[in-house]
């Protein structure tokens, strides 16, 4: 697979994006952490926008692992007509508590991604869980973006463990981390559904910089996606 996906924080990078055929359109506030979540208006904005040219995704934010404010904050952002809700999965022993309680909102009809990070150790095990709790899919990203990604932290071989459980237990897989162009190459033979970015795709490689339409011309080039 070499589908990709884009972080994106406003409707400039929105529109920036769009014109680039992006395979997901991922909202974020790269300012407030891994999976910094944007003001729900601004989501709605970006989903009135993109206007179902590609699906989107959006975080709730670096939250604690305590189930009932991660249901809430799930909540809010579904309503915001995202087609997936992504959730950073924190080392805590309170994980699968949140993963059982938000399998309702699954049942409902919400697209749920459990993100969880290479360099705080990931827990594969939690994929069953994911698997049971009605998940759509599940990531791999970093959690500290201290100019290591994900390479650093994972082997190629643990890497493609991963995306086997997940493809195993039915999921969507997706891969992420301050990912380079160089290590494209290393990951698609993964075969994982999709490869997220957003520091490599940003002025001077800074994710809290704006995006760089040059960096996302050489991707599609990198991806075999002209
Ligand atoms: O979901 C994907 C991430 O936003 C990737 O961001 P990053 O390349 O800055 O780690």
């Amino acid at each position: 697979m070499n589908r990709w996906l884009v972080s994106v924080r406003n409707l400039e990078e929105v529109t920036t994006v769009l014109a680039e055929g992006p395979d997901i359109i991922d909202l974020k506030e790269p300012k407030e952490g891994a999976l910094g979540a944007l003001p729900s208006e601004t989501i709605c904005q970006a989903v009135g926008l993109i206007g179902g040219r590609c699906p989107t995704s959006a975080t709730i934010g670096d939250l604690s692992m305590k189930p009932a404010p991660i249901c809430h904050a799930v909540e809010q952002i579904a309503a915001t007509g995202v087609n997936y809700v992504k959730i950073g999965l924190f080392p805590d022993g309170r994980v699968p508590d949140c993963l059982v309680a938000l399998q309702p909102l699954a049942v409902q009809g919400v697209s749920l991604v459990g993100v969880m990070f290479a360099d705080k150790q990931p827990n594969f095990s939690w994929i069953s869980l994911m698997q049971q709790a009605g998940f759509t899919g599940a990531m791999l990203d970093t959690a500290t973006k201290d100019g290591r990604n994900l390479l650093s932290h994972l082997s190629l071989a643990e890497l493609s463990g991963f995306v086997q459980a997940v493809r195993s237990g039915g999921l969507v897989s997706g891969l992420a981390g301050s990912l380079s162009f160089e290590d494209i190459p290393k990951l698609l033979p993964l075969g994982a559904d999709y490869l997220g970015f957003r520091s490599a795709l940003c002025c001077a490689g800074q994710r809290q910089s704006s995006l760089d339409p040059k960096a996302i011309v050489l991707l599609k080039r990198a991806l075999n996606r002209r």
